[in-house]
């Protein structure tokens, strides 16, 4: 039950909204964790546009239906969510605060919400599922060349109980992120790349769109440790797993990938794909046997000039038919902004950026508090438009504005 209905006052006055949060949590940060967690790849545009695509619909509210009851709750994995509404996988939740992934599961099960893992997480997915029985705990994957690291990864998330793997298919290289590159990231001691602790001598990323000369020079000399040719003449990497010698991988395809994670993951953990853009994919998504898609462009963080999730939603839910489902992220910042995107046929959202600014701001408290304000706002956004249950939330409550100020119904 939202504060209001309770006629309580909210958790913390100085900060109601999600834009507040954002800013509370810039104060938080170094300079290189607020550029790192904030930027989009080149200009931008596509992170920009992941949040005004929103304001190209508006809500149709429905009135005299009594809204005293309303079941914002959904069903995912087996699991009761609380909201239609789960933590996006990111990584190096430490940077934003010491207690990283372990605070931000935390709040997770406080606040009845699935939580996705980043393959790229500052603390182990033992640690993060440690505790967590029967909670929807997914494992975010970047399928490595080198397979044998990834199949370890699988095998550890399946005895901890994760429900799904995501794998995220929109990184075959890395977006250009400039202030990445130009600030030559670096994950701070005594933190690491957690998963891959065991099975590499170091840990430490130093990453970009672009490798930093003296990256470039010091991967110059290691190849002969660090990797094998292909016999094609590529690179494959096989040293300590950092960011842009392991997460993009050119060679992802469906023919040979998903079937072979199908395999590994099979019959514990779904398989899904994250970064599905267009309707051809999704497509291909359901003649590949895939559990579930995940419309994404990465947070505006690969392709920029990518179309807006939101935009792109429409055509991949008519693709999938409801034959699989079908989740969103990107830009979502409101309760209002969930109520659309289910609107338009999304079965869940997934929420990046809101929630390392919870957790910079006030660890395991502000991730609650971030996943709070969404969830009050989206129960207020239902009463409003005079729904009780999320099934209800259909296209009907929805009509489309165009630049002119024209007004069509879905
Ligand atoms: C700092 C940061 C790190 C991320 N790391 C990952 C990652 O390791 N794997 C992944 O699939 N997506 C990653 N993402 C993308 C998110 O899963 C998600 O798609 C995106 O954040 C959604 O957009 P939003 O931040 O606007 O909500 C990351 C996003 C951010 C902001
Ligand atoms: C591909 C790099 C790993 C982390 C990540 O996904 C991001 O920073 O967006």
């Amino acid at each position: 039950m939202a504060f209001q209905e309770k006629g309580e006052k909210p958790d913390d006055l100085n900060c109601l909204t999600i834009a507040e949060l954002e800013k509370h949590a810039a104060l938080c940060m170094d300079k290189q964790t607020r550029d790192y967690y904030n930027e989009g790849a080149d200009s931008g545009s596509t992170l920009l546009e992941n949040s005004t695509a929103y304001s190209k619909y508006r809500i149709r509210p429905r009135v005299l239906r009594d809204v005293s009851l309303i079941d914002t709750s959904v069903s995912v994995w087996g699991a009761r969510n609380s909201v239609p509404i789960g933590v996006a996988p990111s990584a190096m939740h430490c940077l934003a605060h010491p207690d990283g992934e372990v605070a931000t599961v935390k709040a997770c099960k406080e606040a009845g919400v699935a939580m996705g893992l980043s393959s790229f997480s500052t603390s182990t997915l033992e640690e993060v599922a440690s505790g967590m029985e029967g909670h929807p705990l997914v494992l975010q994957l970047y399928l490595f060349e080198e397979r044998e690291r990834s199949r370890k990864l699988i095998q550890r998330a399946k005895k901890s109980g994760y429900k799904a793997v995501f794998l995220t298919v929109d990184t075959p290289m890395l977006g250009r992120r400039n202030n990445e590159i130009r600030n030559q990231f670096k994950l701070p001691k005594p933190y690491k790349i957690a998963n891959f602790v065991e099975d590499s001598s170091a840990s430490e990323t130093v990453m970009g769109g672009s490798t930093p000369k003296s990256e470039q020079e010091k991967e110059k000399k290691s190849t002969s440790t660090n990797g094998y040719n292909d016999g094609k003449g590529r690179h494959v990497p096989t040293g300590p797993v950092t960011f842009h010698t392991h997460a993009p991988n050119p060679t992802l395809n469906w023919e040979r990938d998903i079937s072979w994670l199908k395999e590994q993951c099979s019959p514990e953990m779904e398989v899904w794909v994250k970064g599905i853009a267009t309707a051809e994919d999704a497509h291909l998504a359901v003649q590949h046997g895939v559990d579930g898609i995940i419309v994404s462009n990465h947070g505006g963080r690969q392709l920029n000039g990518a179309t807006a999730t939101l935009d792109a939603l429409p055509e991949i839910v008519e693709a999938a038919r409801g034959r699989i489902p079908v989740h969103v992220d990107g830009g979502i910042r409101q309760g209002t902004q969930v109520f659309k995107a289910l609107a338009l046929g999304a079965d869940f959202v997934w929420v990046g950026r809101p929630v390392l600014w919870g957790l910079a701001y006030k660890g395991q408290e502000g991730v609650e508090l971030c996943l709070r304000l969404l969830s009050d706002e989206f129960r207020l956004c239902m009463a409003l438009a005079g729904t009780v249950k999320v099934e209800d939330i259909t296209k009907e409550y929805l009509v489309k504005i165009d630049k002119s100020g024209f007004i069509s119904r879905l």
